[in-house]
């Protein structure tokens, strides 16, 4: 799926907010994981199960008001085989109930090993005639440090397939600066990697008036995010730090366009977590999540009005 589908399940929901999957077990109530670890013991696929349980039924608790969900890879690694197996069911059941999925893998190697993860997460792979697109993400970030030659299979599944990447420009992290912010020939790194995301987005637009190429900018830097909006004007951004890391509503302005587009705010802990301010053990976890999704929708829309 394109980033216009993106766009118009945004103006749809009047919503620019993604959810992040970051399924740890300590996030999951412990009527799901209790239940899992009687039937399986204490074992990764315990785990996994909880997680998929979890998140459908975060799904759907979300599904009719946040247009995007963002699965963490890590979490999934961490699960072994069964986390596989875990990321790919909640990627199917994402899109069953609608939702964009955008896989937060920052991926990128030499361009042999690009191409196998450009493949497994947004193509096909071949197993005799037959092509399977092992995950089937719609949109995927990507570490473009390592260069051109490193991204070019990214950018190659985005012309074939319609689909859409979010460049690592300026991370959310506290020591992001240690290297982003250096000097390079006038200007900081991070602006030199926007001047590269123009360039990998050229040809890659769509009638929204965005192109399929967007940046990661956190939520905690707000001057930043300002530059790097007059740098990439047909970028999406995708805005993590809101909520966990500290960033408030007011610190995510300057990522959107005068449209009121142009940016698409993530929440993974808060929302997944929601149910522990709850008091209730997490038998609540999925009204507690619809409750805070709600709650951060007015508190961005309003922000940016
Ligand atoms: O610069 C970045 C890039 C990605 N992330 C990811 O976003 C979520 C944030 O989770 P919260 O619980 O809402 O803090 C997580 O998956 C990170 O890996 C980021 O935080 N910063």
């Amino acid at each position: 799926m394109s980033i216009q589908t993106l766009v118009e399940k945004i103006k749809e929901k009047g919503n620019p907010t993604v959810a992040g999957l970051d399924a740890r077990l300590e996030y999951i109530p412990q009527h799901i994981s209790g239940r899992n670890m009687m039937l399986h013991g204490e074992t990764l696929r315990a785990a996994a199960e909880s997680v998929v349980a979890f998140n459908c039924g975060l799904i759907d608790a979300l599904c009719d008001i946040v247009p995007a969900v963002k699965p963490q890879a890590a979490y999934y690694e961490l699960l072994g085989s069964y986390g596989a197996m875990a990321l790919k069911e909640t990627i199917d059941y994402a899109h069953a109930k609608g939702m964009y999925v955008i896989g937060d893998i920052k991926r990128n190697d030499i361009g042999a090993t690009a191409t196998a993860y450009a493949e497994a997460y947004l193509g096909k792979t071949r197993v005799g005639d037959t092509e399977i697109a092992p995950y089937g993400c719609d949109s995927v970030t990507v570490n473009g440090y390592l260069g051109t030659d490193g991204v070019e299979p990214f950018l190659k599944e985005c012309r074939s397939r319609e689909k859409s990447l979010f460049m690592l420009v300026k991370t959310s992290n506290p020591s992001s600066g240690e290297l982003q912010n250096r000097d390079m020939e006038g200007k900081p790194l991070y602006a030199r990697m926007a001047e590269m995301v123009a360039k990998w987005g050229e040809g890659l637009d769509t009638p929204c008036g965005y192109n399929q190429i967007g940046a990661v900018v956190g939520a905690t830097y707000p001057e930043e995010q300002k530059i790097i909006r007059e740098l990439l004007p047909k970028s999406y951004f995708l805005v993590p730090g809101y909520g966990a890391q500290g960033a408030t509503a007011k610190d995510i302005a300057n990522a959107f366009n005068d449209d009121g587009l142009g940016a698409i705010v993530n929440s993974s802990r808060g929302i997944m977590c929601a149910w522990k301010k709850t008091g209730n053990n997490g038998e609540d976890y999925k009204e507690a999540a619809r409750a805070e999704a709600i709650r951060m929708r007015d508190d961005i829309v309003n922000a940016i009005k």
